[in-house]
């Protein structure tokens, strides 16, 4: 909990979180859990695999995105059955409601799973029973994102993309949209045009990591190539004005996740997240956890190390947070009764004694 006299109100505004991969929010308490009952061997040759404790103090020390995916993929091998799934997606969302999310929309990486024999159909059955418990016992709304691994061949992306249980939920609503994850220096967003071309034609939703590590130019590639709806992280935005002019025009939204970018070493700290160029130009984004197990800290302290960075007012984190109901991908009632929430709290907020 952060010291601000704002605290109360970050709290309480009814957040949307565009951008947390579920299997990110895989504490080590859940990961060894999962480990023994799997009976899954986690590597012997690294001693950050020790203990729980252990494994929490190395992801404090990551170098880069591709050292904290090398723990990332070696976490997720311990998930297995539905209730595995569930069991971690439950988790996510308590910690979500106790921050004050009222809506997320989550991303999950199937490639990583099925690669390792575990169906899709055995993900999606745990994730959508969480949701569905979220949704009844915490008011939470939800979507998922199914991402594509940006590091794998572009053939196997589209092989899990025709798949017949993937086509099936994207037809019946229980995906709403696609993203692009993993490595991404040296896997610009071109090589994904076929994939972003069949799922437009399929009406879902786009949406792509661009300008996490790699440069402005990947997100002029995401846009134009992928026609993507939103932009993940997009820090690197700040380096191309006529770009951010243009983001400015299409109300792209970004995705930002400023713990994620400190600890991936992305920028050396909260200040150097270019929120306050973001919010002078015009560029609408919303503040998220990315890998929330990984990163130390969920959506809420996400906007308190923002606002301990940034002192925003309260007209502009209000505006930080409809720009975040505005651009869900949820339906017009519920942002609806999102953007009332808001406006209420608000009022509330400026009337207290
Ligand atoms: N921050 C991140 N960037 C790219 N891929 C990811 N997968 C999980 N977290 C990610
Ligand atoms: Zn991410």
């Amino acid at each position: 909990m952060c010291k601000s006299p704002l605290h109360a109100f970050l709290r309480a505004l009814p957040k949307c979180e565009h951008h947390i991969h579920l299997e990110g929010a895989l504490t080590p308490a859940i990961l060894f859990t999962l480990a023994s009952r799997n009976n899954i061997t986690l590597p012997q040759d690294d001693a950050a695999f020790a203990s729980p404790e252990a494994l929490l103090a190395r992801y404090g020390r990551f170098t880069s995105l591709d050292d904290f995916l090398h723990y990332y993929y070696i976490g997720m091998s311990v998930l297995i059955s539905p209730n595995d799934f569930e069991l971690l997606a439950w988790d996510y969302f308590q910690h979500a409601a106790a921050d004050g999310v009222a809506h997320a929309e989550v991303f999950f990486d199937p490639q990583a799973h099925m690669e390792r024999g575990v169906s899709y159909a055995t993900v999606l059955k745990g994730f959508s029973t969480a949701r569905e418990r979220a949704q009844k016992e915490l008011g939470i709304s939800s979507e998922l994102i199914c991402c594509f691994l940006r590091h794998l061949p572009v053939p196997d992306c589209l092989a899990t993309f025709e798949d017949p249980d993937v086509q099936e939920s994207f037809m019946d609503g229980s995906v709403r949209g696609i993203g692009l994850d993993s490595s991404e220096k040296s896997f610009p967003p071109e090589l994904f045009e076929e994939i972003y071309w069949r799922a437009s034609k399929l009406g879902l939703r786009r949406t792509a990591h661009a300008g996490e590590e790699g440069p402005a130019t990947y997100i002029t590639g995401a846009l134009d190539t992928l026609n993507v709806e939103r932009i993940d992280h997009g820090i690197r935005l700040a380096d191309d004005k006529e770009l951010m002019q243009r983001v400015v025009e299409s109300g792209t939204m970004l995705s930002v996740c400023p713990l994620s970018n400190v600890l991936l070493r992305c920028v050396k700290a909260v200040a150097e997240v270019p929120i306050r160029k973001f919010l002078d130009a015009g560029v609408k984004f919303s503040i998220n956890s990315d890998d929330p197990a990984y990163f130390g800290g969920y959506i809420l302290d996400n906007y308190c190390a923002v606002h301990e960075a940034f002192d925003l007012s309260v007209k502009e984190w209000a505006s930080v947070c409809r720009a975040g109901i505005e651009g869900s991908w949820c339906r017009q009632d519920r942002k609806d009764k999102m953007l009332g929430d808001l406006d209420t709290l608000v009022i509330d907020w400026e009337k207290r004694p």
